[in-house]
């Protein structure tokens, strides 16, 4: 089988554009959406990011403000300013750029941002309510891969989903989306022995490590579905996932480059949190 390659940005430009219309419709009520990204230190990979968030916003007409720190910022000065924030009813949506300096703890800082504004979905009261699998502010990537999922019509109902990587911002919630979504779910990471027996049984196959070229076709089941979320840079410079494209390609029914996969999404479902948050604040 030679598999359906899903791009991301092609969801993510049909999901602006509809974006695009409801932020007009808001602003003709005097509504403007506002995020505003805190960036501490000077990362590349953060500063890459941060610029595809600005210029995204834009795109759908959310006002997005970026404050930039120094790595020398104390937690108690990044905590005054996240104060500043939570009170500031023009700021609809706070993302805090991880990781952080090693000197600022990272879930102190998390749980210091107003659950309403937590457009990450980072913070314990909106993971504790997806896992309630209550309406909340779902984490981006992991609502970006159900959303290209859905949008491909793709079935997750009694589907075996393995999800590789069990991080606080990707492995984790996505695997509590999919077992949402009614899938049979399954988590590998570092410990997990004999993996590829369980890859090889996944019909929805989440890659989430950080590794390049850390599964190949060899470790995929005939027809299943690759979204490969890991974001690797090769020595030529050159961006790479997870996953073996090439091999995995011929394996599935359905796989996600990268780039042009799952990180378009993720910025997408930022701001599609973003107007929500915005909606809600004018009890709309
Ligand atoms: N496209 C996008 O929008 C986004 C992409 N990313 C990318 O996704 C990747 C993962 O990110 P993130 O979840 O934050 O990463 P983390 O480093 O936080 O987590 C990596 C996970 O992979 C597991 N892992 C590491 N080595 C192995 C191994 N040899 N065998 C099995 N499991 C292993 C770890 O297991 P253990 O817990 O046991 O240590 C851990 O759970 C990165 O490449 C990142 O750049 C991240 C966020 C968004
Ligand atoms: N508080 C917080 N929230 C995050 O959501 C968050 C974070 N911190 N820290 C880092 C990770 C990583 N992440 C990505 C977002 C977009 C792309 C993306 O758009 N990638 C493009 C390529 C971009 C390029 O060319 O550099 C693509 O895959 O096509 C990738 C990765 C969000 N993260």
């Amino acid at each position: 089988m030679t598999a359906q390659v899903i791009y991301g940005t092609e969801i993510a430009e049909q999901l602006r554009a509809e974006m695009k219309q409801e932020v007009e419709g808001l602003k003709k009520q005097g509504i403007i959406p506002g995020l505003t990204v805190v960036l501490i230190g000077d990362d590349p990979a953060s500063h890459s990011y941060v610029k595809g968030k600005q210029k995204a916003s834009d795109q759908v007409g959310i006002n997005s403000d970026l404050i930039t720190l120094p790595t020398s910022t104390t937690e108690q000065e990044l905590l005054t300013i996240i104060d500043k924030l939570n009170q500031d009813e023009k700021v609809h949506g706070i993302l805090v750029q991880l990781p952080l300096p090693d000197h600022i703890q990272e879930q102190v800082v998390i749980e210091a941002i107003d659950p309403a504004k937590d457009v990450d979905g980072f913070h314990p009261i909106n993971i504790g309510r997806m896992i309630a699998g209550k309406d909340t502010f779902f984490p981006c990537t992991p609502f970006g891969i159900i959303q290209m999922l859905k949008r491909k019509n793709i079935e997750i109902e009694g589907k075996n989903a393995v999800v590789v990587g069990r991080s606080n911002i990707v492995g984790k919630p996505v695997g509590q989306l999919l077992l949402n979504e009614n899938a049979t779910v399954t988590y590998c990471h570092s410990r997990t022995k004999d993996m590829q027996k369980f890859t090889k049984e996944a019909d929805i196959l989440i890659v989430a490590v950080g590794k390049q070229h850390f599964l190949t076709g060899e470790d995929i089941k005939e027809g299943a579905v690759v979204i490969d979320v890991g974001v690797n840079r090769m020595d030529n410079g050159k961006l790479t996932g997870d996953v073996e494209f090439e091999s995995a390609k011929e394996k599935a029914s359905y796989i996600t480059p990268v780039p042009k996969g799952v990180g378009p999404m993720t910025i997408t479902m930022l701001l599609h949190n973003t107007i929500k948050s915005a909606k809600k604040f004018h009890q709309l």
